[in-house]
């Protein structure tokens, strides 16, 4: 059985391909920015296969939080930071509205065996926004409601939930192409986060699930 990698675009895959070796039983697939994009492109791969893929793992590129340019990361867990409600009092999270959770649990199994494939790698809360973090006040707020954040994406949440409701286990990962913070597209290093890539897709294809 197949692993389905999904990105949010080609480049993304592209860079993630380049480190497969021929003949690896991987599906690598871009299926849109933003959690939405992200979850109905990965329910349709998902429905259109059958019972083709054992697990998914939603990668790419992503704002680091205590990570530089070129790190990667292992999500413990996914939180949709953004999904809730503003109030006059604060950020009200989806659990605290009452409406389930915000948060996405990673399989505990298919996390250790990437931790084992890449031992640099760091794991932590990766959180899904829709909008990208981009100043100092809004990151203050992000790492105040998320301590253990280690990184930030717009797609995370969205494939868990897909992956999720096909009852197949799932993972997050990202390598780091830009520090979450005030907005300065100039300083983003996307050659160094599209060569992680490439070193995570060895390590993917070489997992045994
Ligand atoms: O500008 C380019 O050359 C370029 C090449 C490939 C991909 C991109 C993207 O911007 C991909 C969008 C993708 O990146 C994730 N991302 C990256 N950094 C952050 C961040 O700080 N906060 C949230 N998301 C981030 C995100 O998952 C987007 O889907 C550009």
């Amino acid at each position: 059985m197949t692993l389905l990698i999904v990105t949010a675009v080609a480049a993304e895959a592209e860079a993630l391909s380049r480190g497969l070796p021929p003949g690896a039983d991987v599906t690598v697939a871009p299926v849109g920015v933003g959690p939405a994009a992200a979850a109905a492109g990965t329910a349709r791969l998902l429905a259109l296969a059958g019972d083709r893929y054992r697990a998914v793992v939603s990668a790419g590129i992503g704002g680091g939080i205590g990570l530089l340019p070129g790190a990667t990361a292992l999500a413990t867990r996914c939180v949709a930071a953004d999904l809730g409600a503003d109030s006059p009092q604060g950020f009200l999270s989806l659990d605290e509205l009452g409406f389930g959770s915000a948060t996405a649990e990673v399989d505990a199994a298919l996390l250790a065996a990437l931790r084992a494939a890449l031992p640099d790698a760091v794991a932590g809360e990766v959180l899904t926004v829709s909008t990208v973090t981009g100043t100092a006040e809004g990151t203050a707020e992000l790492l105040r409601r998320h301590p253990a954040a280690v990184a930030e994406a717009m797609e995370g949440h969205g494939v868990a939930c897909a992956a999720q409701g096909a009852g197949l286990p799932f993972a997050e990962l990202r390598t780091i192409s830009n520090v979450v913070g005030p907005r300065d597209r100039a300083a983003w290093r996307i050659g160094d986060a599209f060569a992680a890539l490439t070193a995570a897709g060895t390590a993917l294809a070489a997992l045994t699930l």
